[in-house]
Formats: C-alpha cells, sequence, structure tokens
C-alpha cells in the first residue's frame, strides 16, 4: 500500500518549467505536497523561491545545468534539503553528468537521480509508469520515492545513481539512430539488432563512468531504451526520422518542440571514445550524420561493413 498521500507534506521545488519539470510537479501535487515550479522567467528570485525546500529537482536542459547550480548556491538552504536530478545530459566541457554536478557543488546534501522510460506526454495523459530514484543515500532515495510514487507512477529504488543517469543520457543517442532505422523503413530485425547492439555500447561506456552493468538491464536503462526507441513522442527519435527524410539538422531542431539532448550527449561520447579508446561504433556513425558528413544510408553501411566479430569479447 503506497501512503505518500502524507501527513507529513514536503515541501518541493522543481526548478525548469518545461514539458518534464511541469509534468513531475503534477505528481508530486497530487500526492499532497507543496510544490513550487522555478524558471528563468520566473518574477520570484531564486532565494525566495527554495526558502524552506525539502526537496529540490532539477529538469533543467543540460545547457543550463552547471549555471542553475551555482546560482543554488548562493541561496541559503538547510543543510538537510534533498536533490534530485532528472537532467538526462553530459556537460559538453567536463564530461561531467548533471548528478556529478550537483554533488560538487552540494559535497554535504543528499542527491537523487531520478530517471526511467517517461515519456512526459503520457505522464500528463495519466497513462500508467514507472520511474527509478538512484542514491547512495538510501533515506533520501527512499524518500523521494515517497514523494512521487502513486497508483499511476510506480517508482524504485537503485543504489547506482550514475548507472541510473547514463542509462537515461545514453539511450538518447540511440533513440536517434532508432529514428534513422524506422524513416529508412528497414524493418523489424534491424531495429532489435540496432537496440540490442545500442544497450552493448551504453554498458561499455557506464563502465568508464564506474556504473554497474546490471543497471542498463533494468527500467531506466533497457526499459528507457525501448520506450524512446519506439516512440514518436520522443524528440530524440523524432530527431533521426526526420534526418532519415533528408531534413538538416537546423531544420529538425528549429521546429522541435523542446530539447534532443542526444545531439550534445553524441559529442561528448565521442570526446570520451577518443580520450579513452573505446569503440562506440554506433554513437559514432549517428555523430558522423548529425555534422552531415554521412548520409543515412552511408551511416548504414558503415555499420553492417563493419569487420565480423564475436559477440561478445569473453
Ligand atoms: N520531456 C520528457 O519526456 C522528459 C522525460 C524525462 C527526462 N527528460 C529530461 O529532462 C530535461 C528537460 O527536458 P524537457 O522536456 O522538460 O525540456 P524543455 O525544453 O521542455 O524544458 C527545458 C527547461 O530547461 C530550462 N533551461 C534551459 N536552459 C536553461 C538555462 N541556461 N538556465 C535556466 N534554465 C534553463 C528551460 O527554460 C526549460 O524550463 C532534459 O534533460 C530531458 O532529457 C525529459
Ligand atoms: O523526448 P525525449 O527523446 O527527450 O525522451 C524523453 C524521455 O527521456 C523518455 O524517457
Amino acid at each position: 500500500m503506497i501512503n505518500s498521500k502524507i501527513e507529513n507534506s514536503k515541501s518541493v521545488v522543481i526548478l525548469g518549467a518545461g514539458a518534464w519539470g511541469t509534468a513531475l510537479a503534477k505528481l508530486a501535487r497530487v500526492n499532497g505536497h507543496q510544490v513550487r515550479l522555478w524558471s528563468r522567467q520566473d518574477s520570484q528570485t531564486l532565494a525566495t523561491v527554495l526558502q524552506d525546500a525539502d526537496i529540490v529537482l532539477s529538469a533543467i536542459s543540460m545547457k543550463g545545468v552547471t549555471d542553475v547550480a551555482s546560482l543554488v548556491k548562493s541561496c541559503s538552504l538547510s543543510p538537510q534539503t534533498i536533490f534530485v536530478t532528472a537532467t538526462k545530459g553530459l556537460d559538453p566541457q567536463t564530461t561531467r553528468t548533471p548528478s556529478q554536478i550537483w554533488q560538487a557543488e552540494f559535497p554535504d546534501h543528499a542527491v537523487v537521480v531520478l530517471s526511467g522510460p517517461n515519456l512526459s506526454k503520457e505522464i500528463e495523459q495519466e497513462l500508467p509508469a514507472a520511474t527509478v530514484v538512484a542514491s547512495k543515500n538510501t533515506a533520501a532515495a527512499e524518500m523521494v520515492q515517497l514523494v512521487f510514487s502513486s497508483s499511476r507512477f510506480r517508482v524504485y529504488t537503485n543504489p547506482d545513481p550514475v548507472g541510473v543517469e547514463l542509462g537515461g543520457t545514453l539511450k538518447n543517442v540511440m533513440a536517434i539512430a532508432a529514428g534513422v532505422c524506422d524513416g529508412l523503413h528497414l524493418g523489424t530485425n534491424a531495429k532489435a539488432a540496432l537496440v540490442t547492439r545500442g544497450l552493448t555500447e551504453m554498458v561499455r561506456i557506464g563502465n568508464i563512468f564506474g556504473a554497474k552493468t546490471e543497471t542498463f538491464y533494468g527500467l531506466s536503462g533497457l526499459g528507457d531504451l525501448l520506450a524512446t526507441c519506439n516512440s514518436p513522442l520522443s524528440r530524440n527519435y523524432q530527431v533521426g526520422y526526420q534526418l532519415a527524410s533528408g531534413k538538416t539538422l537546423t531544420e529538425i531542431l528549429a521546429a522541435l518542440p523542446g530539447t534532443a539532448e542526444g545531439v550534445n550527449t553524441c559529442r561528448v561520447l565521442m570526446q570520451i571514445s577518443q580520450q579513452q579508446n573505446i569503440p562506440i561504433p554506433i554513437t559514432e556513425q549517428v555523430y558522423r550524420l548529425l555534422e552531415a558528413e554521412v548520409t543515412p544510408q552511408e551511416a548504414l553501411d558503415e555499420l553492417m561493413l563493419r569487420d565480423i566479430k564475436p559477440e561478445y569479447n569473453l
């Protein structure tokens, strides 16, 4: 039995009033919590909004996370305030994840990652969904679990924050590839191969960050990969689908509602792959396509004609 319609109502501040911040605000409000939604256009100062916050949840696009985290640092907060990050991206300057940025700014606070197969339009329509909240601080993750759990939003805890965070981040690049695959009408076999080999590539990158392999087989990895690679509601999938139809990236992004984080993530992953010398062939072809160095058909041919090899390096 979920007891999240708490006697003990929490004060939740959500930073970022875009599609995801707004959907998460609604979920916490339905459970009886006091929710304040802040965006950079807000007439109230951030310091006023943050007063007495039990939970500060960031649903800011990756490009704003570093600036907003340092803005929050200039405000006064209780030492018990829990930070939650729901951003799915990587910092292009440092290659850090959003939780690593928040934890570096607030080393004495608990930081929780929230990530899963959560297309915000479906959640706004009150369709059932599940997600994961992950932290090294189990009590903090359990508090966030209670705040958001309901009969239509099932929240699991997990002790591998970076693994949970990277599942949601890395699948965005695969969703661009899946959109291309569907846009080219390559069929179900091709899509299954792409998603499965994509997951192998996600695990390879995740292990460099210290993420656990098994985390990628859960909701935040495989789960979000399946949702995003199969739904036209995904902005990342839309980028790939429209690239396959011959549009340029500039044209696509100009008309896209909201953020497609996979574009920036793909560029950051290329830096990591060069520094660490790890093979990420699908990501590399998505990168070359985004940079207009190859056509969708050429990217496909490059992938199909790579050296043949065993499925696993045992
Ligand atoms: N929409 C979804 O279905 C969904 C689901 C799960 C996770 N996410 C992730 O959540 C994040 C936000 O996605 P979204 O769909 O809400 O995007 P969005 O484009 O609808 O909203 C982004 C928000 O970030 C804010 N922002 C951007 N740059 C900023 C800056 N420099 N300073 C302050 N604020 C800034 C914008 O004002 C806006 O409020 C992304 O990382 C996305 O991957 C989205
Ligand atoms: O619209 P996208 O591609 O950013 O995907 C949204 C969420 O990450 C799905 O879980």
